[in-house]
């Protein structure tokens, strides 16, 4: 978990939790729902963008159901031994939250299936002829992953989820509800208008909106003004390259690729990365979603295309003339 101000300003109840109304209010049932059982909450997968509120969400959770949350990410662990020691220390319905968890080895998560089902460990003990399997009891636990990419998750370990959420890009008045609460809590003042204009300019996502807030201070701290007035927002957002529909230079970059290098499209995601020197991964989970929600370009099986919609950000004209490349 990130220290320092982003725990400060994280939300510590679902009350105090910003949008996401759908999944708030389904959690709030099941959680109360295990609570009055006095039993764990059934595994819970959460997906979305990075940035969105998983690992808060899930923080939350286990301070709801009194419980302790003990948290790892997929890639972290390299071997079965490291999932078993963690699943061996969970006391009774405690969270395990496993971030990225579609980045899982596979031996690790065949050693999480029994765990998931039976909580039931299956530990193999020596190796060739000789090896045997000893089964440890677990205390019931609940899972909780994460992931950006719900797509990479094998079905088995899909279908073990009890309780699957969705988090949506949020919409600019649940971030400037989401600025002004974090503005608060650092001592930041500011107007109404201003962290209209930062939600606005926030990708949907509040860990963009708070990084935006910290910047746009910073620029009134250096011109010796206390408050940050709606002018003051729109002329830092505007100095740090952040457009008014919150595009920043990558973002451009990208359109700007796809129109002017290929024609507006189609062209593949691996051409575009290549073309702009950066990595598929980081365009396909980063960028691509925001500029996909946001109407800028379609995914097609060909390869992707910018919209009129790109065209009219960009002042640029439709030219069909250009050159197509499909890669
Ligand atoms: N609904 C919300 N209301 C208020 N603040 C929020 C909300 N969601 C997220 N935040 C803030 O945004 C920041 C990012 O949230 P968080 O780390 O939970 O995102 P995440 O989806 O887990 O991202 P990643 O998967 O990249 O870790 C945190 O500082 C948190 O305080």
């Amino acid at each position: 978990m990130k220290s320092g101000i982003e725990d400060n300003i994280r939300p510590q109840s679902l009350d105090e939790f910003i949008g996401q109304e759908d999944v708030c209010n389904n959690l709030k049932v099941y959680i109360q729902a295990a609570r009055e059982r006095g039993q764990h909450l059934d595994h819970t997968l959460l997906y979305g963008n990075p940035g969105l509120g998983k690992t808060t969400l899930a923080y939350i959770m286990a301070k709801e159901l009194g419980v302790n949350i003990v948290s790892t990410s997929g890639p972290v662990l390299e071997r079965s031994g490291d999932l078993a020691a963690i699943l061996t220390s969970l006391k009774q319905n405690d969270i395990l939250f496993i971030d990225e968890i579609h980045r899982l080895h596979p031996a690790v998560e065949e050693v999480l299936y029994p765990s998931m089902e039976d909580f039931k460990l299956d530990l193999i003990i020596g190796q060739g002829p000789g090896a045997r399997t000893v089964k440890i009891d677990l205390e019931p636990f609940t899972l909780v992953g994460a992931t950006t990419r719900l797509g990479l998750l094998t079905s088995p370990l899909r279908d073990r989820f009890g309780v699957i959420c969705r988090l949506n890009f949020y919409k600019p008045e649940e971030l400037a509800q989401i600025v002004l609460r974090a503005a608060k809590i650092i001592g930041i003042e500011i107007e109404k208008e201003a962290a209209l204009e930062i939600g606005r300019r926030s990708r949907g996502t509040p860990r963009i909106a708070n990084r935006l807030l910290r910047r746009v201070r910073d620029f009134a701290h250096v011109k010796g003004l206390r408050k940050v007035s709606f002018q003051l927002a729109k002329d830092s957002l505007d100095l740090m390259d952040v457009d008014a529909k919150g595009l920043d230079i990558m973002d451009r970059k990208i359109l700007e690729c796809i129109i002017l290098k290929y024609g507006g499209g189609p062209v593949g995601v691996k051409t575009i990365a290549a073309a702009i020197s950066e990595e598929v991964r980081t365009i396909e989970e980063i960028y691509e979603p925001f500029l996909i929600q946001s109407g800028f370009i379609k995914r097609t099986p060909r390869g992707r295309i910018a919209t009129p919609l790109a065209y009219k950000h960009l002042q640029l004209s439709f030219n069909k003339d250009l050159p197509v490349d499909e890669g």
